[in-house]
């Protein structure tokens, strides 16, 4: 039984996504009761693909930020490699959007600002993301953004003269140099998806959309989108900035950082720097764990630290999410 190593520490229950090589099942941690979302990959469905996996977790293992869903543990058997992850109740922002058939510009404000935000500590820390769009953006409990990967396209971004040639992402929100086939810098890619991703939030609906895929790439080349007469004049002139067809023409993620449509009823910038540090580690969950496994605090502090992603990682790490979302880090009661 393949599971058998998983279903250990996790009681695992429905599947709630499926996608390409992957699919994510609802789990619920034993030890804490919390709930986490297991993504499944099948290493001979993979197969050459399976570097990019190694790729995902190594990123992720660097990638903690407030906006960017957490890596918990990583489980490898001889056919599959689970990596347990943060759970996001709220589903995805898609559904969300769909729902309320479009936000008001100071809801797509507060999303846009969070989204910014983990995009922007995704590049600081040398990846692009590549797939931006609102199914790879979760709602958490307290309503918040988190950024997520499913299909496997975050890369390094490299130098400048790292030029990417695989195609990846979706096309609706590709940026026009990406499915040009040329080469292209992720990072200036990821800008243009944000683009269609803000129109997405304040329209409701795509600013290049055809059934037919050829068609489609032509209005992307193009760049000429509608403007709904509800769209305010500062809404009009960042998306302008950002889908701007020609990259060099395109904004920043650092002037994005400052842009006054961002700042605007926030009065400050857009915060892109991790709200945690993998290296400071929390005395009060430390101390849960040691209470619980044994030994004395010094010992789990050196453990922790060695960050193997496998069991004890994902307790300390869930313990943190639990008292970050204001709930007792606490352990079950003793066995
Ligand atoms: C209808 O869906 C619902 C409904 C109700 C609740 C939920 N909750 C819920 N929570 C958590 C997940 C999840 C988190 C992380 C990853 C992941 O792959 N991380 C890897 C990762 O993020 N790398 C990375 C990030 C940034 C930079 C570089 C690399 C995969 C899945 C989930 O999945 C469901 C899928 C379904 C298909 N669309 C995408 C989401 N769903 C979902």
């Amino acid at each position: 039984e393949e599971y058998e190593e998983l279903l250990k520490d996790y009681d695992v229950w429905e599947t709630i996504g499926t996608g390409g090589f992957a699919k994510v099942k609802l789990a619920q941690h034993k030890l804490t009761g919390e709930k986490v979302a297991v993504k499944i990959m099948e290493k001979e469905e993979l197969g050459e693909d399976l570097p990019r996996v190694q790729t995902e977790i190594a990123a992720m293992m660097n990638l903690s930020h407030q906006h960017v869903c957490t890596l918990y543990q990583v489980i490898e058997t001889p056919k599959r490699i689970f990596m347990v992850l943060e759970y996001c109740p709220g589903g995805e922002l898609f559904d969300y959007i769909v729902s309320k058939d479009r936000l008001e510009e100071c809801e797509a404000r507060v999303f846009f600002r969070q989204i910014v935000s983990a995009v922007a500590y995704v590049h600081g820390q040398g990846f692009a993301h590549r797939d931006l769009k609102p199914e790879n953006l979760l709602i958490d409990e307290n309503h918040n953004l988190k950024l997520i990967d499913f299909g496997l396209c975050a890369k390094p971004k490299g130098g400048l003269e790292c030029r990417l040639q695989t195609c990846c992402g979706s096309p609706a929100y590709a940026a026009p140099e990406l499915i040009r086939g040329k080469a292209y810098i992720g990072s200036e890619a990821d800008l243009w998806s944000m683009g269609v991703l803000l129109y997405a939030l304040l329209c409701g609906f795509l600013p290049f959309d055809d059934e037919n895929v050829m068609v489609l790439y032509r209005k992307i080349q193009r760049g000429k989108y509608e403007l709904p007469s509800w769209l305010s004049s500062s809404s009009i002139q960042l998306l302008n900035q950002l889908l701007q067809v020609e990259p060099k023409q395109r904004i920043s993620i650092k002037e994005l950082l400052v842009h006054p449509w961002l700042t605007q009823e926030y009065g400050c910038d857009v915060e892109c720097h991790s709200r945690f540090t993998l290296h400071h580690l929390d005395h009060q969950c430390i101390a849960e764990l040691t209470t619980w496994f044994g030994g004395n605090h010094k010992t789990m502090w050196c453990l922790v630290s060695e960050w193997k992603y496998d069991h004890l990682t994902a307790c300390y790490l869930i313990l943190v999410a639990m008292k970050a979302s204001g709930r007792p880090p606490c352990l079950l009661s003793s066995p």
